[in-house]
């Protein structure tokens, strides 16, 4: 059996805060906001693989409200996530995200992020494929008032 699952996430960029998506801080003049280090890319990547796996969404999993995720590194929460996948056995097959920014440019940070995932969600890289987009300076995105990232991701259930 196989199942798909989406994620979709934003965060909000303000000054003081690193920009960290997937896995990867990229300089910029601002940053991600949020309870966690706000990696927009790999929310939306653990929000689709949850989806596949009706396992509800990353705010079930790690509330907001809980003093253990603030700050926290999201490539764990990617981790944890993936545990929990396997224990209903299921295994990724592949992965693929957008990423919406009007800035920074995220082309020379790509490779690094693949490589970030493939081995939290220990897969080759060539069953992840992140792309980046601006918005044409449309909305939020366009305006640079946050980050957004799209997310699906296929599961296959493994024989025991
Ligand atoms: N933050 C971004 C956005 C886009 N790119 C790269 O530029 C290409 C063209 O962007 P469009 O918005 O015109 O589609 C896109 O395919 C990306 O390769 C980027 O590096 N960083
Ligand atoms: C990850 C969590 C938990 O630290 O916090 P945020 O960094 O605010 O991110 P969000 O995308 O709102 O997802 C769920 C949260 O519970």
């Amino acid at each position: 059996m196989i199942r798909i699952g989406h994620g979709f996430d934003v965060h909000q960029l303000i000054e003081g805060r690193r920009c960290i998506i997937g896995g990867v801080d990229i300089p910029h003049s601002k940053g991600l906001l949020g309870h966690s280090d706000a990696d927009v890319l790999l929310h939306a990547i653990c929000d689709a693989m949850l989806g596949a796996a009706a396992l509800g969404d990353i705010g079930k999993h790690f509330p907001d409200t809980d003093v253990r995720y603030k700050g926290i590194d999201s490539r764990e929460l990617l981790r944890h996530v993936v545990k929990l996948i396997r224990a209903k056995h299921y295994a990724i097959v592949n992965i693929d995200a957008t990423v919406m920014a009007q800035a920074p440019r995220l082309s020379a940070h790509i490779d690094q992020m693949c490589a970030n995932i493939a081995e939290d969600c220990n897969l080759l890289r060539d069953a992840i494929n992140v792309k980046a987009t601006t918005t044409e300076k449309l909305g939020f995105v366009g305006r640079e008032e946050g980050i957004a990232a799209e997310a699906v991701c296929l599961l296959q259930r493994f024989q025991i």
